[in-house]
C-alpha cells in the first residue's frame, strides 16, 4: 500500500505568521522532492536527524534557512517516508516552498486529514486514535485537551478492544460448536451470560457519550428569569468582566449575550438573556422569544429570582425552560428581604429559627460531593450561608447569590459544574463521540437480540447476532469501517493534518 500511494505535501502549520512554519511531505518521493528544495541534504540522510539547510527555489536562489527532517518508512507518523522542512513562519514564504514542492509533479497537495488517514491505513493508529488527533487539534478547553490526549494514547481504543476481543472469541466458540459439534462441545454453554456481560460494557461506554459531548463542545448554560432580577450583573460576575449592560430599568437586556469561560477545565458557554415579563414592548417581546428559543437548546438553565418572588410566579418562570434542566437561585441576596419582601418571604422568615435541612444534596438544586464549599452539617447564622437556611422543610435548599457583592457566586459555580458533570473530574473521560455511540448502540442491540436468542432460538441465530455486533464495533475501531465512513471521518480534518 505504501509504495503505490502518491506523495502528498501540505503545510503542517496554520497559514498565519508564526515563529516557525512546517512543510510536510509523505510518500515514496518525499525525500526526492525535499532534496530539490534543500539541495545540500545528502542522498541518504540520517533519519530523525535535524539538518540545518538552505531552502531554494527552482532557480537555486535561497528562500530561507531552516531545518530538514527525514523519517524513513515505516518509522514515521504516516508509516511512509516523511520529510519536513521547518522554515521561518512567513505565510508567503511557506506558499513559495509549497509551490516549489508541487512544481515538478512528483507530489500533489494533500487532502484534508490525508496524513492521518495514511497513518490509519498503514496501521500506525486505529480509528479512535485518528479521531483523537482531530479532537486534540480542535480542543479549546483543558478538559478537551486532556480527554483527546487520553484518546491519542489509546484510552478509548483499549476499551473498545476489551469489548471486541472477547466478542470475537465468543463468536469463534459459537462457530466452533456449529461447525464442529464434537470437538467444540460445551463451548457455547455460558454464551448467554457472556453476551450479557459484554452488553453491559457496551452500555457503559455509550453512557459516556454525554460527557464526551460536554467536553468536546463545552457546556451551554443560560441565565434567565424575570426582568431586573440581576441576571446581567450575575453574568458579569461569573464571566469576570463587565460584558453585559446593567441598569435598574427593567428590560435592559434585549439580545442574548454569550461568553466563554473555563471552569475546572470544562469549557462553558454562558448566556445572559432578555428578562421575562408579562407585557413587554414590541422589541422586548422579540428578545423574550429569543430567550425561550435559547433555553430549549442549553444543557442547563439558571433561573434567577429576585427577593420576594411569589411561589406562583416562580413556577411560571420555571415552566419557561420546558424540558431543559433548571437550577433555581435566589438572586440579590444582599438585599434585606424585609424591605422588598412579599408575603411568602415573611412567612418563611417567621420560621428562620428552624434548623437547616440536614443535607442540601437532596433534590434538583443540590451540590454533590466535594464540589460544595459549604458543609451542610456546619451550623451557621441565618443569611450568611449561600444555601437558603429559610427554605421550608421538605424543599431542597436554594442557593442565595448576589451578583453585586459576589456572595454565593463560587458556590453557584460549583453547583453548576456538579449539575453539568456530576462527580469526578472532566479530564478523566473517554471521548465517546456521537459516531461511536451510534455504532456502540447497534452493537448493544445486536447483543440484546443475541441474548434473547440464546434462550429462545438456535445457536445460528445467536452467532449471527454476535457477528453483527462485532461488525458494528469494528466501525468504532476501524477494523470494519467502510470506505465511505472513513472518507466522512477524515473530511472533518484540516488540510495538513
Ligand atoms: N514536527 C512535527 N511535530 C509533530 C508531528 C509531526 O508530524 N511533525 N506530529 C504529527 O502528527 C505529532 C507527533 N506525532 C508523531 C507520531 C509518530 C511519529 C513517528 O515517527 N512514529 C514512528 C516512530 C515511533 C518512535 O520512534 O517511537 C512509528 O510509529 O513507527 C512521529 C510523530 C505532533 N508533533
Ligand atoms: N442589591 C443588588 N442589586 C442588584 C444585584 N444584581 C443586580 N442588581 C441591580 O438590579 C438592577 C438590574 O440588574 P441587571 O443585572 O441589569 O438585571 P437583569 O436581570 O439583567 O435585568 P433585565 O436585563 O432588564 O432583565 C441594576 O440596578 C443592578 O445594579 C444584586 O445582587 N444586589
Ligand atoms: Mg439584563
Amino acid at each position: 500500500m505504501t509504495s503505490v500511494s502518491p506523495t502528498i505535501v501540505a503545510l503542517a502549520t496554520a497559514p498565519t505568521a508564526g515563529a516557525v512554519g512546517i512543510l510536510r511531505l509523505s510518500g515514496p518521493a518525499a525525500l526526492e522532492v525535499g532534496r530539490r528544495l534543500a539541495p545540500g541534504i545528502p542522498a541518504e540522510p540520517t533519519p530523525r536527524h535535524a539538518y540545518l539547510a538552505t531552502f531554494v527555489d527552482a532557480a537555486g536562489r535561497a528562500l530561507d534557512e531552516g531545518l530538514f527532517l527525514y523519517f524513513r518508512a515505516p518509522a514515521s507518523f504516516t508509516g511512509e517516508d516523511v520529510v519536513e522542512l521547518q522554515a521561518h513562519g512567513s505565510p508567503r514564504l511557506l506558499q513559495l516552498l509549497l509551490a516549489r514542492a508541487l512544481e515538478d509533479g512528483l507530489a500533489r497537495l494533500a487532502m484534508p486529514g490525508e496524513f492521518t488517514r495514511r497513518a490509519f491505513l498503514n496501521g500506525r493508529i486505529d480509528l479512535t486514535r485518528a479521531e483523537a488527533v482531530a479532537d486534540l487539534v480542535a480542543a479549546d478547553s483543558e478538559s478537551a485537551v486532556r480527554a483527546a490526549a487520553a484518546g491519542l494514547s489509546g484510552a478509548l481504543s483499549e476499551r473498545v478492544r476489551a469489548l471486541e476481543e472477547p466478542l470475537r472469541a465468543l463468536h469463534a466458540d459459537l462457530e466452533g460448536v456449529l461447525n464442529f459439534p464434537d470437538e467444540a462441545e460445551g463451548a457455547d454453554e455460558d454464551a448467554g451470560a457472556r453476551v450479557q456481560a459484554l452488553r453491559a460494557q457496551a452500555e457503559a461506554l455509550i453512557a459516556e457519550a454525554g460527557h464526551g459531548r460536554l467536553v468536546r463542545r463545552g457546556a451551554r448554560v443560560a441565565l434567565f428569569g424575570p426582568v431586573n432580577a440581576g441576571k446581567s450583573t450575575l453574568f458579569n460576575r461569573l464571566v469576570g468582566e463587565a460584558r453585559a449592560l446593567v441598569d435598574d430599568e427593567p428590560g435592559t437586556t434585549r439580545d442574548a449575550l454569550e461568553a466563554r469561560v473555563e471552569w475546572r477545565g470544562l469549557g462553558v458557554t454562558l448566556f445572559d438573556t432578555a428578562g421575562l415579563r408579562e407585557t413587554p414592548g414590541r422589541v422586548e417581546a422579540l428578545g423574550i422569544a429569543r430567550t425561550r428559543e435559547l433555553l430549549s437548546g442549553v444543557d442547563l438553565a439558571v433561573l434567577v429570582l429576585p427577593p420576594g418572588t411569589a411561589e406562583a410566579d416562580a413556577e411560571r418562570w420555571l415552566a419557561e425552560a420546558g424540558a431543559t434542566p433548571v437550577l433555581r437561585i435566589d438572586g440579590k441576596c444582599d438585599v434585606d428581604a424585609r424591605s422588598s419582601a412579599m408575603t411568602e418571604v415573611r412567612v418563611v422568615e417567621a420560621r428562620s429559627d428552624d434548623s437547616r435541612p440536614t443535607s442540601p444534596r437532596t433534590g434538583v438544586d443540590a451540590v454533590q460531593g466535594s464540589a460544595s464549599t459549604e458543609s451542610p452539617s456546619t451550623p451557621r447564622a441565618p443569611f450568611t450561608s449561600p444555601w437558603d437556611a429559610t427554605s421550608p422543610p421538605g424543599t431542597p435548599p436554594r442557593l442565595r447569590v448576589s451578583g453585586l457583592t459576589g456572595e454565593g457566586v463560587d458556590t453557584l459555580r460549583e453547583a453548576l459544574l456538579s449539575r453539568l458533570w456530576g462527580g469526578g473530574t472532566p479530564s478523566a473521560v473517554a471521548l465517546v463521540s456521537e459516531r461511536h455511540a451510534d455504532a456502540l448502540r447497534r452493537a448493544s442491540e445486536a447483543l440484546s437480540r443475541a441474548e434473547s436468542a440464546s434462550r429462545l432460538s438456535t445457536l445460528e441465530v445467536v452467532s449471527g447476532e454476535v457477528a453483527l455486533s462485532l461488525e458494528a464495533l469494528g466501525e468504532v475501531s476501524g477494523t470494519s469501517a467502510s470506505e465511505a465512513l472513513i472518507d466522512a471521518i477524515f473530511q472533518r480534518f484540516c488540510i495538513g493534518k
